[in-house]
């Protein structure tokens, strides 16, 4: 899939760095959200830079443009350079050293393939995961608030959706968690055919994966009892209408990937489209969101 890299440089007007280190977090935080109005999905912090991802086809260069001439800090001033990558390998230090194994609310443990497993525990849910460019090994914020969610949830039997499913996880934790009919897509490549590999893996052998955007939906007539989204802001807002139209009454719709100042936007959205807030987690800059229908 094609990304647009971009090299925010965060200075004070005039051009020299910022050393006031609280003071250069909080034009982040704020060119964070500003970037997010503009697509952009994902960042790396690297000193005075911020590095920023948006999916070409999402890039609004006219809002950034206007967001980062009009910021509510003065005598900063922000520039920023843009190039064309392939792709983002989200998991490229992983791929190649593994990762630690982690363990969810003692319940759940989720090891690579490289590293030998630590046993916790029988009744563990154990999962492996083989990084490839896909995201979700559950290290991340997003990923694991989501699953100590589903950790809680009784899944005996229910329908799963599971809308960018990166590495598959969050199907794998479902299936292995007793859903019956799990159903993941994702827009990229790459992520299907890690999910359908970590899949086979992990025997969660009822696991579809499709490989499209949200209108690859349309060909399935499935409800879902709970639908999983951790992709970003812009996604989900887009894409919300699409989860409530794939949610069976009384069905959970669980929503990551956005930071904690971001929620309100997502909760206005979602009371707009019907459903209920019944759940809200935050870890570090990151929130998940739970509703019902
Ligand atoms: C943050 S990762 C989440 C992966 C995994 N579900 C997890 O929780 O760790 C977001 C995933 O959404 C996918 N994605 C991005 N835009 C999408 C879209 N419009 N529709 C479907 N998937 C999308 C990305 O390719 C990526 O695999």
């Amino acid at each position: 899939m094609k990304y647009l890299k971009a090299e925010f440089r965060i200075a004070h007007k005039g051009g020299n760095d910022i050393e006031d280190m609280a003071l250069l977090q909080i034009a982040k935080d704020i060119l964070c959200e500003y970037a997010g109005d503009a697509g952009f999905e994902s960042f790396e912090e690297d000193g005075n830079f911020l590095i920023g991802y948006v999916q070409e086809g999402l890039f609004n260069k006219s809002i950034l443009d206007e967001n980062i001439s009009n910021l509510p800090i003065s005598g900063i001033s922000i520039s920023y350079t843009i190039n064309q990558i392939d792709d983002v390998n989200w998991n490229k230090t992983w791929e190649e050293e593994g990762f630690e194994p982690i363990v969810i609310k003692d319940k759940c443990i989720i090891h690579d393939t490289l590293h030998n497993k630590e046993h916790v525990g029988n009744n563990y849910i154990d999962i492996t995961i083989d990084v490839k460019q896909a995201f979700g090994t559950g290290t991340h914020e997003t990923t694991a608030m989501i699953i100590s969610e589903l950790l809680d949830m009784n899944l005996n039997n229910k329908s799963v959706l599971d809308c960018g499913c990166g590495t598959g996880i969050l199907s794998i934790v479902a299936s292995k968690s007793g859903a019956n009919t799990i159903v993941g897509y994702d827009i990229d490549e790459w992520s299907v055919k890690n999910t359908i590999h970590n899949c086979m893996l992990n025997n969660a052998n009822n696991v579809k994966a499709i490989l499209g955007d949200v209108n690859a939906l349309n060909s399935i007539d499935t409800k879902f009892d709970i639908v999983v989204a951790n992709i970003n802001r812009n996604i989900l807002l887009a894409d919300m209408p699409m989860y409530v139209n794939k949610m069976n009454q009384g069905a959970i719709l669980l929503l990551s990937g956005f930071y904690v100042q971001d929620a309100d936007k997502l909760i206005t959205k979602a009371e707009s489209l019907g459903l209920k807030l019944v759940g809200k987690s935050e870890l570090s800059t990151w929130c998940m969101l739970k509703f019902t229908n």
